[in-house]
């Protein structure tokens, strides 16, 4: 690489994209890579600051930033992911598929220590849609030491890749709506709407939903039902708290199931269940569902759909940053919560 100040730039090929900076107007490309210089450009390039410029020249051992972007890219995608071609000497990595978002966390640190080095990312268990930007990739200066690029290639060779997007499983579910008042029709039923529209994100397969009485037999039963007609994922609404007739608990725990938690440091949600009948998840939901847009339902059907078995640790590591701010418009998932 070759310092040249502007005015002897004529005829030269600009070796990186060159930015320009408008407050509040404009970010982005001024000059491409590759650009040659012309006499009318000198004035504008003086007026971004740039007295000099770039001009490429081979040194052994170097790389410069848009391949060295290219090469993290590659190494660091597993699958469902892809990434556009380098700007500013930056890849932006997207979402390939519609699915939850998986970042090995050490991994990411071990090459972000790498010299030169930065991949940021979002956030890992972050749902995705297509064409989602979920990872950028660049060096700092303007070329680097391939043998930089290299031990990122090493690493995930041995390793596996950094990151990936896990697609949603198409999951059979049975749902359950308990409370007298409901089912005694005192008043609508509000719960079942809320779990339809969840399920429709996932694209489900709704088995059934099922009024029922506060009695844990017939809850039971109606769990033993559907697990019978092979539902991959039963939920259970209302019926979660501490009033004598809040007795659906009891009618998971009755069915056998392996209950990994009822409670957990979660708000909204604090009174959830989570309980496996065989392999099939059981979640008992309180009623706060119904009425928060969101709750721990919602950070843990993404983990469910993909087909992650969730233990007890996972629960409790929500805590920090699950107390929800219950902000008036909520914008989660792009929040700290659950995470
Ligand atoms: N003293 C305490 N009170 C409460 C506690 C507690 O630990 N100690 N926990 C609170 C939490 S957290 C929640 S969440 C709520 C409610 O939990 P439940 O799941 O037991 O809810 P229910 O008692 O069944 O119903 C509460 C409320 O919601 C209405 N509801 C229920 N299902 C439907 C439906 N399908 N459609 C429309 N409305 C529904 C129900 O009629 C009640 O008004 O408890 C806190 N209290
Ligand atoms: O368990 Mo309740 O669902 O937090 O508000």
């Amino acid at each position: 690489m070759r310092k040249v100040r502007v005015e002897n730039a004529v005829g030269l090929k600009l070796c990186h994209d060159l930015t320009k900076v408008v407050p509040g107007e404009f970010k982005g490309v001024a000059f491409k890579r590759g650009h040659v210089i012309k006499e009318e450009d000198i004035e504008e390039l003086l007026s971004s600051g740039k007295e000099h410029i770039y001009v490429w020249e081979e040194n052994a051992g170097e790389i410069h930033e848009d391949e060295a972007a290219v090469r993290i890219a590659k190494a660091i995608m597993g699958k469902n992911i892809c990434f556009t071609k380098p700007e500013e000497g930056k890849s932006v990595l997207q979402a390939a598929h519609k699915g939850l978002f998986k970042v090995e966390r050490d991994l990411l640190f071990e090459i972000n220590s790498i010299n030169d080095v930065t991949i940021p990312t979002i956030p890992n268990d972050y749902r995705v849609e297509p064409g989602q930007k979920v990872a950028s990739a660049r060096i700092v200066p303007l070329v680097t030491r391939e043998e930089n690029i290299l031990k990122v290639e090493r690493l995930c060779n041995l390793r596996g890749p950094v990151l990936h997007v896990e697609p949603f499983r198409k999951l059979r579910v049975g749902v359950i709506i308990t409370g007298n008042e409901v089912c005694k029709g005192r008043i609508h039923d509000k719960f079942g709407p809320v779990i339809e529209n969840k399920m429709e994100y996932f694209k489900a397969e709704i088995l059934g939903k099922d009024y029922c009485l506060d009695e844990a037999g017939a809850v039971e039963k109606k769990i033993l039902t559907y697990l019978e007609r092979k539902a991959d994922l039963i939920m259970v609404t209302g019926g979660m708290s501490v009033d004598p007739d809040d007795l659906t608990p009891g009618a998971i725990k009755n069915t056998g199931a392996q209950i990994v938690s009822y409670g957990l440091p979660v708000q909204p949600g604090n009174m959830f269940m989570l309980a496996y009948l065989k392999d099939v998840p059981v979640l008992g939901i309180p009623s706060a569902a119904v009425y928060c847009k969101t709750t721990v339902l919602d950070v843990v059907l993404p983990k469910i759909f993909v087909g992650e078995t969730i233990n007890k640790k996972d629960l409790i590591t929500m805590s920090e940053g699950g107390l929800c701010m219950g902000c008036e418009s909520c914008h989660y998932p792009i929040c700290y919560f659950g995470r």
